[in-house]
This record gives structure tokens, sequence and C-alpha cells, in this order.
């Protein structure tokens, strides 16, 4: 992370610390209640520039037997490290994202999931995720994400025909 970071200003309009952050995209696979075979995380505004939730880990989660697969988990990591971006405002994608895995994480256990900004520079908002199964203090994993702002509107107007809601994005509805 660069020495250099700007001033990190909590929006206006953004959720407050315990209330619920809008989905990403209703369809969005980490976040949308109206994705088919989503994670379906419901997150909510912590303190600072954190976000918090919770993710039973199901039996279609499985990776190797009986623990979740790593990539499930680096879904998760993605999308609540991506929500962290709205309590500053502007709508930002990944472009890096690391984990490490330091805990098999059984079927059964709820993850605790909690991102947060450690620092903006420009267009680029530096985020650390940790999980654990309860116990705050014996993480199980962590990843480190780079998001890059963008003007939701002209980054995916090339695409948008293609998404389950094109309908109503068309009509002026990005819900990103
Ligand atoms: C709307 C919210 C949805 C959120 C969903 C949850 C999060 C996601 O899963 S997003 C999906 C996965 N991500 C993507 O699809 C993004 C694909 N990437 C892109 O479209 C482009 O790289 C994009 C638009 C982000 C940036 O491109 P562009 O606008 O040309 O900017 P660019 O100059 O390349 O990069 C901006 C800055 O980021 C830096 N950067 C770019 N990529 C990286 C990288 N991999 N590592 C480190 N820094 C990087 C650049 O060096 C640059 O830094 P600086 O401003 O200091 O010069």
């Amino acid at each position: 992370m660069p020495e250099e970071l700007d001033e990190l200003v909590r929006h206006p309009k953004t959720s407050r610390p315990g209330e619920p952050m809008r989905p990403h995209n209703m369809v969005c696979f980490g976040c949308g209640e109206q994705s088919p075979r989503g994670l379906h995380l419901e997150m909510f505004a912590g303190e600072g520039f954190s976000v918090v939730a919770e993710m039973p880990v199901e039996h279609w989660m499985e990776g190797g037997p009986g623990v979740i697969h790593g990539g499930i988990l680096s879904s998760a990591f993605d999308d609540v490290m991506g929500m962290t971006p709205r309590l500053i405002g502007p709508a930002a994608v990944t472009v890096h994202l690391q984990v490490d895995f330091m805990r098999p994480i059984p079927v059964g256990e709820t993850l605790h999931l909690r991102a947060e900004i450690l620092g903006k520079q420009g267009r680029k908002i530096y985020t650390e995720g940790v999980a654990h199964l309860g116990d705050p203090t014996t993480p199980v994993a962590r990843a480190h994400g780079i998001f890059v702002t963008i003007d939701a509107r002209k980054h995916f107007a090339e695409h948008v025909e293609r998404s389950a809601r094109a309908d109503e994005f068309k009509a002026g509805k990005p819900q990103v």
C-alpha cells in the first residue's frame, strides 16, 4: 500500500453502523437476493470504514470433504470487501484479490466476515478482509484486495444487455 493516502470521508448517504448495505445488484452472485445460485450475503455497515456479514457454510459450498471450497471463500471476500467502497461513495471493482487460507472451514459452521478499507489513493481503494468462526481472535482466513473506482454506468454499458435484469438497467435504474 502506498505511504501517501487520501483522507477517508464517510459518504453522508451511506448506511450507518448496524444498518444493512444495499446489494451491488439484485442478481449479484455474492449479495444479490435474487441470484438463483448465489451466496445471498446480507451485509451490514460496521464501525469506521468496515462491512460485516455472516455466511452459513452449506453442503453445496463444499470443496475438500466437509470443508468450504476456496473459490467460494474467495467470492465471499470479494463481495464483502467490494462493498466497502460504498462507505465512501463511489462504485468500485476488484482489480486484485489475495486470499490466505489459514484453517479449514467446516460445512455446518457460520463464517463471520469483516472487511475494512485500509486506505485510498486516487481511484485505488486498499482493503482487508478477515473471517472467523465465532472467535474473532482466531481468524481462519484473511484477504487483501484493491478496488478501483469506476463510473458504473459507463463501465457496464457494453455488457448490461447480458444481465438477467437488463430491462430494469436499460430503463435507467442500474443498482450498482
Ligand atoms: C459496482 C460494484 C460491483 C462489485 C462486485 C464485487 C466486486 C467484483 O467482483 S468486481 C468484478 C471483477 N473485477 C472486474 O471485472 C474489473 C476488471 N478490470 C477493469 O475493468 C479495469 O481494470 C478497470 C476499469 C478497473 C481499471 O481500468 P482503467 O480505468 O483503465 O484504470 P487503470 O489505469 O488501468 O487502473 C487504475 C489504477 O489501478 C491500478 N491497478 C489496476 N489494476 C491493478 C492491479 N491488478 N493491481 C494493482 N493496481 C492495479 C493502476 O495501476 C492504476 O493506478 P494509478 O491510478 O496509480 O495509475
